[in-house]
């Protein structure tokens, strides 16, 4: 059951006591293996000129840097200001060329001094998560080959079948807590984009740092070439990736296997986070890696948490009570990796609320895809979409196929949501006729990335559906102006305000696994974050600015659920047992306690 008393207890805190938290700063010493010039080309540990004299004599830096040393503060203005002028110079140039001038300034400074850079990026989340993240990562994954001028994170590839055991061990770092995975088969809403997907992992490994405070050292982006299917980029001579197609069948996953061995054994403890993957190895590598590695897809399982807890905050929003959720009818655009998901977890939280009435749960539930409604009619109907096929008498006199129109029509849902990948399909026509909803507060979550493959932008669906609506996006959009001083809100529903938390609240708990336990607590912990207040105007998600309060709640629910499931075998200095009896909020003060922040260390020189 859910545990509905949660959500009033979230009553309790207030915006302005969330903005107020603050991670705990002061790490010790940093031990280093290097000198002199070497530690300057290491963006780990690289000050610039905020190297003290001491230590500057210390490591051989004396003479190889000016001579005034530039504070810590002084270096983040400076940067700032050079980000501001450079907003300043490009205004009014199109999207593409300003994002992209954005992207590189923060990419140079990733390059050189990452302390800086993710103190920069954790004060300035929600300016630099679009340029670093959905939408702008999607042009610079569109752009990578030629935008690449250093590599980052591992490059395995069908060629190097055989050696990955150790490959692995070129790896510079000597822990790894945090991999993210891709082969670029999906990325977004772009389709196959082959090696160019490593900007996927990249971007979401930097919401760890920032959202979850992994530390920066104990991170892999990771990408798995097994060639591509893009026809463009197997003719583009820039195409840094393997110029074959894709393979496929066991050669395929023997690929991921041999990869899936080799880091763990290395870093047991790692824990593997799967990344846009095409919908059928998304989940058959899921399936065939829960049981046996600390692994999770983010498309799949993550998108599902965020969706259910925006779904359980509409029927807040409409000043109904929880209970009501199992009278919703719920139409799902996008039968891939992650509308499936939504739907599996949707009806899951719909059964347990009807009383385990399974049957009940997908009467409320409508799937549609490329060919439109999905009955049991359909031929050659997708295995992974079965459960989900209508029985045509159930379908409300609706047809095999039926347009998403007529769909909308008949049935008049209480939500629609976008799971296609396709730019603008919730037209005029369509959400007009969500006027016509049973609800009073229809909910539209257009959660396709980036921000051009968004199923409808913000001002088209509060102009064509009427302000009442609750609206979601999954990249950022401005918040609706909608005259007389009403503002319509729009949320940002992204599975950023998930996987953070999945990841650290699994690191510290010490599970070897990621079980529906921990990831429906996860989205229970997001479901009753938002106050009553804040849901009645409309507001499903916390702003972005207090991800890193949200990522410590949802990290903590995850150890503690992690216990109860008697999973939790401990991090570092706590074990099992000091879990068990901890607290709630001593839970949340253990998860935040070991969230890195980025300060200056004092660097200590070893052989
Ligand atoms: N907001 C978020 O947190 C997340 C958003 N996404 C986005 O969801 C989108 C889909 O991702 P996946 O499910 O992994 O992709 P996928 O390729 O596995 O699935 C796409 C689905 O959309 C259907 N579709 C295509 N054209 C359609 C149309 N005209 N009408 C109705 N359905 C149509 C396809 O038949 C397919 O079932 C991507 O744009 C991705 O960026 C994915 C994960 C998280
Ligand atoms: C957000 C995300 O994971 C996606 O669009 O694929
Ligand atoms: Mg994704």
């Amino acid at each position: 059951m859910w545990r509905v008393a949660r959500f009033a207890a979230s009553n309790v805190r207030s915006s302005s006591q969330r903005r107020l938290f603050s991670a705990p700063v002061i790490p010790g010493a940093c031990i280093v293996h290097k000198r002199g010039a070497d530690i300057l080309h290491d963006p780990w540990f690289n000050k610039d000129t905020g190297f003290p004299l001491t230590e500057r004599d210390r490591l051989g830096l004396r003479g190889l840097l000016p001579p005034r040393v530039i504070s810590f503060e002084q270096q983040y203005d400076r940067f700032m200001e050079s980000y501001r002028s450079l907003e300043k110079n490009t205004q009014g140039q199109p999207y593409s060329v300003v994002s992209l001038a954005k992207w590189r300034i923060l990419n140079r400074l990733h390059d050189r001094n990452e302390i800086l850079y993710y103190r920069a990026l954790i004060d300035n989340i929600k300016d630099f998560a679009p340029i670093i993240y959905t939408p702008t990562v999607g042009l610079v994954c569109q752009n990578y080959s030629g935008l690449f001028r250093r590599p980052r994170g591992m490059y395995f590839s069908a060629k190097d079948k055989g050696e990955m055991m150790s490959m692995i061990y070129n790896w510079p770092g000597q822990q790894v807590d945090m991999i993210v995975l891709t082969d670029g088969s999906r990325i977004l809403g772009l389709g196959d984009l082959g090696v160019q997907g490593i900007g996927i992992p990249i971007g979401k490994l930097d919401m760890y740092v920032a959202a979850a405070g992994i530390n920066p050292q104990r991170i892999l982006p990771v990408m798995l070439d097994v060639g591509t299917n893009n026809q463009k980029l197997l003719e583009d001579p820039l195409y840094l990736g393997l110029r074959q197609p894709r393979l496929e069948g066991e050669e395929y996953l023997s690929i991921v296997d041999e990869f899936m061995e080799a880091v763990h054994t290395r870093w047991p403890k790692a824990i593997v986070q799967f990344e846009d993957f095409q919908m059928k190895w998304a989940f058959e590598t899921l399936l065939r890696y829960r049981k046996r590695f600390c692994m999770f897809n983010d498309d799949v399982q993550g998108t599902a948490g965020v969706a259910l807890a925006g779904l359980l905050g509409t029927v807040r929003a409409q000043g109904r009570p929880l209970s009501d959720f199992v009278n919703q009818k719920i139409v799902v655009v996008g039968a891939g990796s992650a509308g499936l998901g939504v739907l599996n977890m949707t009806i899951q939280a719909l059964s347990r609320m009807s009383g385990n009435n399974e049957i009940a749960a997908k009467n409320q539930c409508y799937l549609l895809d490329k060919d439109g409604l999905i009955t049991k009619e359909r031929k050659n109907l997708d295995p992974a979409a079965a459960p989900f096929a209508k029985d045509i008498k159930d379908a409300e006199g609706l047809k095999e196929g039926a347009s998403l129109l007529e769909v909308v029509k008949k049935l008049k849902p209480h939500v629609l949501l976008g799971l296609s990948g396709v730019g603008g399909i919730f037209n005029e026509q369509v959400l007009r006729a969500m006027r016509e909803s049973d609800s009073p507060k229809p909910a539209i979550f257009s959660m396709s990335n980036p921000t051009m493959n968004a199923e409808c932008n913000a001002a088209d669906a509060f102009k064509h559906a009427g302000p009442n609506i609750v609206f979601a996006s999954g990249s950022p959009f401005e918040n609706v102006d909608l005259g007389n001083g009403k503002v319509g809100h729009v949320n940002q529903a992204n599975n950023m305000y998930l996987f953070p938390g999945i990841g650290l609240g699994t690191l510290l708990s010490g599970s070897h696994f990621i079980t529906d336990g921990m990831l429906q607590a996860a989205a229970e912990c997001l479901a009753s974050y938002m106050t009553d207040e804040e849901i009645q105007k409309g507001i499903l998600y916390p702003s972005i600015d207090s991800i890193r309060h949200i990522t410590a709640e949802v990290g903590a629910a995850v150890v503690r659920a992690a216990v109860e499931e008697d999973l939790a075998e401990g991090h570092g200095e706590v074990g099992s047992r000091e879990l068990k009896h901890m607290s709630k909020e001593e839970t949340v003060a253990y998860v935040t306690h070991n969230m890195w922040f980025p300060v200056y260390s004092p660097l200590v020189h070893e052989k």
